[in-house]
């Protein structure tokens, strides 16, 4: 099963899709485990939670093309492995990667066979709608997230081969259904 990647605006939708299509098929989806260099917390299991790891082994893996993508927050360094991704895959669930368009993009660098699935808003002021309405955004993060839509979909709009199926959220239930169906295609004789 090659894995999924599920991209689209923030609001636009993806995390009430997927815990949907999560609670409708318990067992046949898995996320990939995250490498970190943050300090583990009690609790937390090693290579489950996340790969805990030092910054040196982080960083010269990262510098070897092993990383789909990392980024630092609050002084620690985190990101998805290609290792993790086909592990999800060994392990017999079909993985999906909820990522922004810098990680469609490295994933496509990658000899991982994704497919590309693209959630759109109806339209952008629809979407700030939704943003307010979800009450998680001050007004600049609001901002911030509205002006990267713009570029998203625009990108999506000039480079159409970029995803191989854009879904618009619309009506909930009809978008959910459209991506139950992209995503068990391959499964189809
Ligand atoms: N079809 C729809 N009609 C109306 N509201 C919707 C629809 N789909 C999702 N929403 C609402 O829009 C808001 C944004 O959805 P959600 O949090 O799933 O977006 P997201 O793409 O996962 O965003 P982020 O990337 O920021 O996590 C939520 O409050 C959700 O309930």
């Amino acid at each position: 099963m090659c894995p999924i990647v599920f991209s689209g605006p923030s609001g636009a939708g993806k995390s009430t899709i997927l815990k949907r299509l999560f609670a409708e098929y318990p067992d046949r989806f898995g996320f990939s485990v995250s490498h970190t260099t943050r300090v583990m917390r009690p609790g937390e299991v090693d290579g489950k939670d996340y790969n805990f790891v030092t910054r040196e082994t982080m960083l010269a893996e990262v510098a070897a093309g092993k990383f789909i993508e990392h980024a630092e927050f609050s002084g620690n360094l985190y990101g998805t492995s290609i290792a993790a991704v086909e592990a999800v895959a060994a392990s017999g669930r079909q993985c999906i990667l909820d990522i922004d368009l810098q990680g469609v993009l490295a994933v496509k660098q990658t000899h991982l066979n994704a497919r590309y699935i693209f959630l759109a808003p109806p339209s952008l002021e629809e979407l700030e709608r939704r943003l307010r309405a979800r009450g998680t955004e001050t007004e600049e993060s609001l901002a911030k997230r509205l002006a990267t839509a713009k570029r998203e979909l625009a990108y999506a709009d000039e480079h159409p081969g970029t995803h191989d199926r854009v879904v618009v959220n619309n009506d909930l239930d009809t978008a959910y259904e459209e991506v139950r169906q992209f995503v068990f295609e391959e499964d189809q004789p």
